[in-house]
């Protein structure tokens, strides 16, 4: 066995040198076969010749070897790493020879598709959270005859957060069961059944039960659609691809704010507002009446040929063989969950999710970004900001919520060009202390200026504007900006961290932990300004964001550009920031060089340890 490791180790090397420029022969793409089809077929050949020589001596039990090939490179530039050396050793591979299939990066119209109709969820999840305080606005006396309570407001506002969070938790193991586009078709279906259910309401009690089965809807899409849009993205822009969902979602709050503002003096405009809200539902529904589910989801379900047809039509000009491998590769990784119903099945998930250490630690990054999301208190500042702006001489709250809303989308758009480029790391820990300052400044302002609650409204000591007005203003837009770019953001990767056994599942409590965030804070917000004034308040949330910030620097490695599947092994004994960081500049580095070798049709994925 020792001898075969060996071999195959030299022989992983002597095939794929060239894919490895800095590694210890100095292998150099532009230096290797210019026959790039002549090559691959060498290379297919050798693989499965190889593959079938090693299938015979693998080892039951998977374990990551760690006395592997030793391909020691130097690490420069980045400071972290200056003074280490690497070791690169394979990925999944108990015999030092596995290799991950990837594909050239292009990509193609259908992914396009996919991606777009995927993330209509995410334009509801944003639309149908956003509309509601327009919407509580233009009510007025049209449920009960009567004008709501601010109890009754805070229900119907919560009911959707509530709902979201009910479904999220079992969400997961549904798209693990049924698939995730019957999923996302069935989240339309409480889309619909939720605006009629409101469109028709003449009675509270009708608008918040409407409100709260849309919130089945939203609690679905928040989880699946990013889930979807991971699994057939390619890694080199899986990142951005993802960013798309935030975007229709950040641009679903602001087209609400807008609409809202437009139809906050129309007879029954609420009515209109929530209508709206079904044609993208009707969009998505049609669409995926002819689009597939995920190859990933086909693996699962040992849908081999189906899992081939959609890697085919996404990646157009690649060889069917590669194709074949690519499938076969997944299928190998693929460890299905043992259970005959979905309660056992999600009770053996569980387990697996807190037993097996790189999914306890997915798991602890997952909740924990999508807790910090919340409990830095965005939601809290785009519902209260109208409040803010009134005190420095804006009257209209509608106006400032599209500025601050715009602002989020602005900013979740440079997100967008930023994720897979700068990296998710950097761009949290760019966020989260440009959200401590912004917010420490706040909370200074605030102190000057003299704020306090009482019960639902806000009395200053001085009115019109004020300087300390003025710069909470500017602090809470900073903030906001900040806020979009990195946690507003990167929480909703999620799917990335967590394997195929465990994604459903992982990716449910993770969003779950978003919802009931997003629930506490939306109900405590305003006895916190009570109780602790506004100082407090955001003294409170600028903590949080700091804190963040450590547990982000010490907890989140860098996943740009890793294959979904390379992620455990990051995770497997630790946090691995370091060999994160190399091994994400490593798989940039390979694809800009076989970008430009036009060349790069498959390559080893490896995992880089420190040593
Ligand atoms: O990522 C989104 C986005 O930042 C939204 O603006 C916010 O309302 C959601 O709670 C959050 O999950």
């Amino acid at each position: 066995m020792k001898t075969s490791i060996a071999a195959s180790s030299r022989w992983a090397r002597d095939r794929f040198s060239h894919f490895f420029p800095s590694s210890a022969n100095n292998g150099d793409i532009g230096a290797s076969s210019t026959d790039q089809s002549s090559s691959q077929e060498e290379e297919l050949h050798h693989r499965k010749h190889h593959n079938e020589e090693n299938n015979s001596m693998r080892p039951k039990k998977s374990r990551v070897s760690t006395s592997t090939m030793q391909i020691q490179t130097r690490q420069d530039e980045d400071e972290d790493e200056d003074d280490g050396r690497i070791v690169i050793k394979p990925v999944n591979d108990e015999d030092d020879t596995s290799v991950i299939i990837t594909f050239n990066q292009s990509i193609s119209p259908f992914i396009i598709t996919l991606t777009f109709v995927a993330s209509i969820s995410g334009f509801m999840f944003g639309y149908d959270t956003g509309y509601i305080s327009s919407a509580l606005i233009s009510i007025n006396k049209d449920l009960d005859n009567k004008v709501l309570t601010y109890g009754e407001k805070e229900i119907i506002t919560a009911a959707t957060s509530l709902g979201a969070l009910i479904t999220s938790i079992g969400a997961g193991t549904a798209a693990d069961v049924f698939g995730r586009r019957p999923c996302l078709m069935f989240s339309n279906l409480m889309f619909l059944i939720g605006a009629i259910l409101q469109i028709t309401a003449h009675r509270f009690w009708q608008m918040a039960a409407g409100r709260l089965v849309m919130g089945f809807g939203v609690g679905i899409g928040s989880l699946i659609s990013p889930l979807f849009i991971s699994e057939i993205a390619p890694k080199m822009i899986r990142g951005r691809l993802t960013v798309i969902n935030s975007l229709w979602l950040t641009g679903g709050q602001l087209i609400a704010y807008g609409c809202g503002a437009g139809l906050n003096h129309v007879n029954n405009g609420w009515r209109i507002l929530v209508g709206l809200s079904l044609i993208p539902t009707v969009l998505q529904f049609s669409f995926f009446c002819f689009l597939p589910d995920t190859p990933r989801y086909y693996v699962m379900k040992g849908d081999l040929e189906r899992a081939k047809m959609v890697l085919k039509r996404s990646y157009v000009d690649t060889e069917d063989e590669i194709i074949d491998q690519k499938v076969d590769e997944l299928a190998s990784l693929n460890q299905s969950i043992p259970g005959k119903n979905p309660i056992i099945k999600f009770w053996h998930m569980v387990k697996e999710l807190h037993t097996v250490p790189s999914n306890f630690r997915a798991l602890i990054i997952g909740c924990g970004l999508q807790a910090i999301q919340q409990f830095t208190g965005w939601n809290s500042l785009m519902y209260f900001s109208g409040t803010i702006f009134e005190t420095v001489g804006f009257k209209n709250s509608s106006a400032v919520s599209i500025i601050v809303s715009g602002t989020n989308f602005v900013f979740t758009l440079i997100a967008f060009f930023c994720i897979d480029k700068i990296g998710r790391r950097y761009i949290l820990l760019i966020g989260l202390p440009g959200m401590t300052m912004a917010l420490v400044v706040c909370a200074i302002a605030f102190h000057f200026l003299g704020i306090k609650f009482d019960g639902a409204s806000a009395v200053v000591a001085s009115s019109g504007f004020s300087s300390w007005g003025i710069v909470i203003i500017i602090f809470i837009i900073v903030y906001a900006a900040f806020y979009a770019l990195g946690i507003g953001t990167v929480p909703w990767q999620q799917s990335e961290l967590f394997p195929q056994n465990v994604r459903g599942v992982g990716t449910s409590f993770a969003t779950a932990t978003n919802w009931a965030g997003s629930l506490v804070i939306a109900s405590t917000f305003l006895t916190m300004l009570q109780n602790i004034t506004p100082t407090g308040t955001f003294s409170f949330f600028a903590a949080v964001a700091c804190l963040s910030t450590i547990f982000c620097y010490f907890c989140y490695p860098e996943l740009s550009g890793l294959e979904l599947e390379e992620v455990q092994t990051i995770l497997k004994d630790g946090f691995n920031i370091k060999a994160s960081k190399a091994l994400a500049k490593k798989r940039k580095q390979q694809v800009a060089q076989g970008a430009a070798h036009h060349k790069l049709k498959f390559e080893p994925t490896q995992e880089i340890v420190e040593s």
